[in-house]
């Protein structure tokens, strides 16, 4: 290279740097001042009144990734149980009490129900479809109505005898995997399954017959990929909207779920559509609903993959998530187990194992399961609500426009409502009739047993569906098992996996037959296999 080029391109390059320098600086002030404004301008955030903005903190923050509970749980401490904060332009507003949750929720339910339009969850990957990314408007309310006759109450009777047999064969799975309890082992997958056949079941009227199915597989991985992808603060590409513009991994990452969702449950569709062309008189079921109302209700293809999605994406690591969570617990606290143990042999004795029948006997197993949900409830901050008026609260502006988010974590650990909160002490909860469902429509917030399930107009509408599947499951594991840890593995309650939906590091335990009566019970019946 001569002399000359030389010098030219060290002049080219020496000039690049001072570009790429005041590039650099000018990106930082930006990125600093944009941080930084609320700082300047919180104060002057008023309504007409002059109410200001619950207090929060000063600056604005660009995301919150790893356990964000516990930064919101300090906010609380400093601020109150209403606090706000901005993350990039969006206002959030925290409650952390349980009768404020009530106060705006519930009570104010017509202003506090809509949802934000995250770029992540409800633009990339649910397209404002699938009832939960819905704004609040008609066809939230079309979509939640065809839903929810799935999901009442008598509705679930008719697949009672379909999520009684999942419970028979979730037990029989891990005994058979377990070699009878003589092998340690992780019950992820086959918790996954379980909730994933229940969902199936009531979604399409079929099943997966082992965990080895590809099915379980793919399904299981859109759900999890969902619950890492959509988390209410850890996404940066949320609340910066420039990142939004430019091919970032992360968009990447949404839009192929957005495309792995319509592929495998547009197929699934189709599946249930062959099956009643050929005249089968296929079970009632959230497709065959759709399939037949298709035309009367409007829905176009995107809306009836997202519809049919729905109950997987929402019910699978949920359910499945509680009932890890509660073996975790339980192989950590042999005495709370020893007393299940005792009222089931009391109760029901060792020739038939609990159905849903017997929940009502059996009130210190249904405590039991409650203090899971309060002490791990898969969602720690619920999903977001969105305002849509202006409102006062207490003499603080709210806008229109605000996300609120129901610290569940915060209100499950209120010392006046649960004394000494951080201990798993099912008691808590004996003396507590009432369902879940029932419970949160007590007029009093602080007689409600938890919020594990979200509050108000978008309350989750699989509460009776998660509340039978739980039983079913909780009560036989114990009925069938000692479960207990290995001594060199301890199981961490502190750490999780996942960004919305949370369940434990992976961890083993054992499973050890209690009796005789469990093996014969679990023989009595095959695992069958349905039209897929
Ligand atoms: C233990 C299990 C479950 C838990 C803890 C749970 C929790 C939640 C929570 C916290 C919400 C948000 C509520 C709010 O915005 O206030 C929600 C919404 C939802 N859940 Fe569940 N859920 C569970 C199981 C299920 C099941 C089994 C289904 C389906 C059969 C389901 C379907 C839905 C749907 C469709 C929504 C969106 C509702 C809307 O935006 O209008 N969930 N759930």
């Amino acid at each position: 290279m001569s002399v000359a080029a030389d010098a030219g391109l060290q002049v080219l390059f020496s000039s690049d740097s001072v570009v790429s320098v005041r590039l650099s600086a000018a990106l930082l002030i930006a990125a600093f001042l944009f941080l930084a404004l609320p700082f300047c301008f919180r104060k002057n955030i008023v309504d007409k009144h002059g109410h200001p903005l619950p207090p929060g903190p000063l600056l604005r923050y660009a995301f919150l990734r790893k356990y964000p509970e516990r930064a919101l749980q300090a906010w609380s401490k400093t601020f109150g149980p209403l606090f706000s904060v901005f993350m990039g332009n969006q206002l959030f507003l925290v409650i952390s009490d349980a009768r404020i949750a009530r106060e705006l929720l519930v009570n104010n339910g017509a202003i506090f129900s809509s949802r934000r339009m995250y770029f992540m969850k409800n633009q990339t990957i649910l397209r404002g479809r699938a009832i939960t990314a819905s704004p609040y408007n008609d066809t939230w309310r079309q979509h939640r109505r065809i839903a929810s006759q799935l999901l009442t109450p008598k509705a679930i009777q008719g697949y009672a005898a379909e999520m009684d047999y999942e419970a028979h064969i979730l037990i029989r799975s891990l005994f058979r995997e377990s070699q009878m309890g003589s092998l340690p082992l992780n019950p992820a997958h086959i918790a996954g399954r379980y909730a994933l056949n229940n969902m199936l079941s009531i979604s399409f009227a079929t099943r997966t017959d082992s965990t080895s199915d590809p099915l379980v597989e793919r399904a299981l991985a859109l759900a999890t990929e969902f619950m890492d992808l959509t988390g209410p603060w850890s996404n940066i590409i949320d609340f910066i909207t420039p990142l939004q513009w430019i091919p970032t991994p992360m968009r990447t990452r949404g839009r192929k779920l957005h495309d792995g969702i319509i592929e495998v449950y547009g197929a699934m569709i189709l599946r249930v559509k062959a099956r009643m062309s050929a005249g089968e008189d296929v079970p009632d079921c959230l497709v065959k609903t759709l399939i037949e109302t298709q035309e009367q209700e409007r829905l176009d293809w995107e809306d009836m993959c997202m519809l049919s999605a729905v109950f997987t994406l929402g019910g699978v690591h949920s359910t499945s998530g509680v009932i890890q969570w509660f073996l975790a617990l339980i192989s950590s606290h042999p005495e709370i187990q020893a007393r299940a143990h005792e009222e089931l042999d009391r109760v029901v004795g060792r020739d038939f194992w609990p159905t849903a029948a017997d929940e009502h006997r059996l009130p210190y197993i249904r405590a039991i399961i409650k203090e899971v949900e309060r002490a791990h409830a898969p969602f720690w901050m619920a999903t977001p609500h969105y305002s849509t008026e202006d409102f006062v609260y207490n003499g603080m502006y709210i806008p229109k426009n605000t996300a609120l988010v129901l610290n569940c974590y915060d209100i499950h650990h209120n010392e006046e409502k649960y004394p000494d909160p951080y201990t798993f002490n099912p008691d808590r909860y004996l003396g507590d009739n009432l369902s879940c469902a029932e419970s949160s429509k007590l007029p009093n917030a602080m007689d409600r047993d938890h919020w594990a399930f979200g509050a108000g107009r978008r309350i989750c509408p699989g509460v009776h569906v998660a509340e039978r599947e739980l039983w079913l499951a909780i009560s036989r594991l114990l009925w069938s098992f000692d479960i207990k840890s290995l001594p060199d593995e301890p199981i961490s309650l502190e750490e999780y996996e996942g960004e919305s939906g949370r369940t434990p590091l992976p961890f083993r335990i054992q499973v050890i037959p209690r009796h005789d009566r469990v093996q014969a019970i679990l023989e009595a019946e095959d695992e069958i296999t349905l039209v897929k």
